[in-house]
């Protein structure tokens, strides 16, 4: 059944989001938090600078007005990056309407609260029972997805009937949506899969080799997983697209902006360098903060988080923090 979806945010996924949900005949409204940009848009139908070539379809609305945003929304997405998230949605919270199921995409972890993206909404909303919430997350770069090109997803939801109208909703022939009903391992995966891709980053950087990548794949998933089950995940979400999908994808693409902030910083310059040339967001530098401390609060062991920390933040030399991570004592594959 068609929906009437409002997206908050006017960066690359919204963008994708709006050709993907107007595929599947929907209707679509896009929100920006700046006049300016839905300004520009409205112009020339394309973010010119976020998804070079991609046109936004003429049905879809565009607004920067927050109670004009939500005019017969039966659906909301939520495609702000997380850091941003909280002062976006204290903001709309007046115009949001009760009942109306919100999914997010985002993928990363709030400094200081340490909460999710469902979380940060719920904070902002005053409750989980006011809006039902629901993730969307996977191997989903906004890059491909805009050219039609075959990729999948995990609709993350408590409730089993709100993962399967998500799915029903995002399902189209070139975007293949499974359920699952493991919401907390859904966006943890997606959230520290970035912190990981910095990592395949920074050894691209150094031209470490693909036997090196292979194994930060594998031993990253080993720790990422660590963390969500801590934190009360399934380890089987962490193998799934939202977990080893995603993070495969993120550690190879080329057009992953984690994975570039990481090979820029192995090719040796500065963070605030990096992203004072950046247009986009990369969710996995401030996140990479936020996963440090959770690791710290729930006891968790993660060697490779730790050495993106220190490189990002503590100035330890990216050769120093891989040698660091090569000469830890001799342990079993598998164990504590
Ligand atoms: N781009 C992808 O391939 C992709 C794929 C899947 C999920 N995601 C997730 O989607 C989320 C959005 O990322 P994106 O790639 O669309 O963003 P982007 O990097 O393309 O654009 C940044 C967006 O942030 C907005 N923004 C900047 N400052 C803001 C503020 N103070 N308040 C509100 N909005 C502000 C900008 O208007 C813009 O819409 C992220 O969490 C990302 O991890 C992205
Ligand atoms: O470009 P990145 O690194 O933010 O990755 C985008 C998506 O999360 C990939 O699934």
């Amino acid at each position: 059944m068609p929906e009437q979806i409002t997206i908050l945010g006017d960066g690359a996924m919204a963008t994708v989001c709006s050709i993907l949900l107007k595929s599947g005949g929907h209707g679509v409204t896009m929100w920006g938090a700046f006049e300016e940009s839905i300004e520009r848009l409205l112009q020339d139908r394309e973010q010119r600078k976020l998804l070079p070539g991609v046109r936004i379809p003429k049905e879809v609305r565009l607004t920067a007005n927050d109670a004009d945003a939500f005019a017969g929304a039966t659906m909301v997405l939520s495609a702000i990056p997380t850091q941003y998230m909280r002062s976006a949605w204290a903001r709309l919270k007046p115009h949001v309407p009760a009942g109306v199921p919100v999914v997010t995409v985002a993928k990363g972890i709030e400094n200081g609260t340490l909460l999710r993206p469902t979380q940060i909404i719920a904070d902002a909303l005053g409750g989980w029972t006011r809006n039902p919430l629901a993730a969307l997350s996977g191997p989903n770069i906004a890059a491909e997805i805009a050219k039609y090109l075959p990729a999948t997803a995990v609709a993350g939801a408590d409730d089993e009937a709100l993962a399967r109208r998500v799915q029903s909703v995002f399902s189209t022939q070139w975007f293949r949506v499974y359920t699952n009903d493991d919401i907390t391992g859904v966006e943890l995966a997606g959230a520290t899969k970035n912190v990981i891709a910095i990592a395949a980053g920074i050894l691209e950087g150094l031209a470490a080799g693909n036997n090196a990548k292979a194994a930060l794949v594998t031993r990253g998933i080993v720790e990422i997983t660590r963390l969500g089950v801590a934190m009360g995940a399934k380890a089987a979400t962490f193998a799934g697209l939202a977990g080893l999908g995603d993070l495969i994808t993120t550690c190879f693409s080329p057009d992953s902006r984690n994975r570039t902030v990481g090979e820029r910083i192995g090719k040796g310059q500065k963070l605030e360098q990096i992203l004072a040339t950046m247009d986009s967001v990369a969710e996995g530098v401030p996140t990479t903060r936020s996963v440090m401390q959770l690791a710290r609060r729930h006891n968790v062991d993660m060697p490779i988080t730790e050495g993106v920390h220190a490189v990002l933040f503590e100035g330890r030399d990216a050769i120093d923090a891989l040698t660091g991570l090569m000469t830890r004592e001799p342990k079993p594959e598998w164990g504590e």
